[in-house]
């Protein structure tokens, strides 16, 4: 049994873990990490859990917690993991850390786009970004740290991917445009997530700006072999859950001058994601839509040439608390220890 520890499990992101791992058969969660509720029953913080989790919340002490546990999930803010980790601490324990810090291989890309200093810099080169569909390989049971990868990364990644990666299309014109709800944001109590702020309304927001467009643009530049400059922007639309980019990019004519066909398009795709369990490549005509992943490890994938413009529309959809954050961490758990990579995370979609 993986004897699992979460710092930040009162968080939502954490609180995603919990739900997921109570159905893991081979992990067990005995540190429920927190800062605002030790000694709190975590039910308490969490009435789902009323009558499934008997634990008390304990303290984010990372170094007593890497004696005790086989993994640890850094579920916490920004600049958390990488003011605290340490030589010691990596070699008792495995980490998959849910927050940036180690994410970005550039530490000045770092540095700039999230506005604070890099605490231990020297485990960057070390950390593996785990995507897991692209990365799998270097995800193995000698890795000790990885990197997971954000909510709208995630998406926006995996949804231009194949297209990136086969050269089908002029990298420089990719513009995704992402909604997120608002879990995405945290539990923390902010005045722009508050219900009258939120509620009936639908905003952008880190226009030309946000933090994530340095991380889609190195992973997509690896993909792509090539320097990758991107317009992001993400929206905050009043749904709890989910994520939908829809992204556009000229596509690149055969010698011919003629545009790719859908069958082609649609071959490219198949070539990485037919044998892919967590990424659905929707029927012909299909649009993806948050709902129909709700809950879920899915990520529903699918695209549209627009022969007017010469540019291709590229889908997706995934559930930000899941593939986006808490199963694909559980993904890259399963990974680090061996297991099937769907144990625990065969989570059909809700609906309504
Ligand atoms: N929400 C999402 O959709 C996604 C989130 N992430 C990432 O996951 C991480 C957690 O996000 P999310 O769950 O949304 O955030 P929340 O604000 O909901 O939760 C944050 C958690 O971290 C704890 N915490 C807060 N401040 C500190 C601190 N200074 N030191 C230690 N622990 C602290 C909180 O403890 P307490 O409750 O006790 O105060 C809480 O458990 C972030 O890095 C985020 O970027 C990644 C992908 C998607
Ligand atoms: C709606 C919303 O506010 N979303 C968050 C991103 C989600 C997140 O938690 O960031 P990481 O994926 O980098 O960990 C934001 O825009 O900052």
């Amino acid at each position: 049994m993986i004897r699992v520890g979460i710092i930040g499990a009162t968080g939502y992101a954490g609180g995603e873990l919990v739900r997921i791992l109570l159905n893991h058969k081979d992990a067990k969660i005995v540190w429920y990490g927190s800062r605002s509720y030790i000694d709190k029953k975590y039910y308490q913080v969490y009435q789902n859990m009323f009558q499934l989790v008997e634990d008390i919340c304990k303290d984010d002490n990372l170094e007593e917690l890497a004696k005790q546990v086989d993994v640890i999930f850094t579920a916490t803010p920004q600049g958390f993991l990488a003011g605290l980790l340490t030589e010691e601490i990596l070699s008792q324990v495995k980490i998959v850390d849910l927050s940036a810090d180690y994410r970005i291989k550039d530490v000045a890309t770092y540095e700039k786009w999230y506005g604070i200093e890099h605490k231990s810099p020297q485990f960057i080169e070390e950390a593996v970004y785990g995507l897991c569909e692209i990365n799998r390989d270097k995800i193995t049971e000698k890795t000790r740290l990885v990197a997971n990868p954000g909510c709208y990364t995630t998406c926006s990644i995996l949804t231009a991917y194949p297209m990136v990666k086969e050269g089908m299309i002029d990298v420089n014109t990719l513009i995704v445009d992402a909604k997120s709800g608002t879990s995405g944001a945290g539990r923390g109590a902010k005045v722009p997530n508050l219900f009258c702020e939120v509620n009936e309304n639908m905003k952008a927001y880190g226009v030309a700006s946000h933090r994530h467009t340095p991380e889609i643009e190195e992973q997509l530049g690896y993909a792509g072999n090539c320097q990758v400059t991107i317009n992001f922007t993400p929206h905050l639309v009043p749904m709890n859950r989910g994520i939908l980019a829809t992204e556009y990019a000229t596509l690149k004519r055969k010698p011919d001058g003629t545009l790719p066909t859908y069958e082609e398009v649609k071959a490219v795709y198949d070539k990485y994601y037919a044998n892919e369990k967590f990424v659905r490549v929707l029927d012909k005509g299909s649009c993806p839509e948050t709902k129909w992943v709700e809950g879920s490890n899915y990520v529903d994938i699918n695209f549209v040439i627009d022969e007017r413009t010469g540019r291709i529309i590229m889908m997706g959809a995934l559930d930000n608390l899941v593939k986006g954050a808490a199963g694909q961490a559980v993904q890259n758990m399963n990974l680090l220890f061996g297991l099937p990579e769907s144990e625990g995370l065969e989570l059909v979609p809700c609906f309504p």
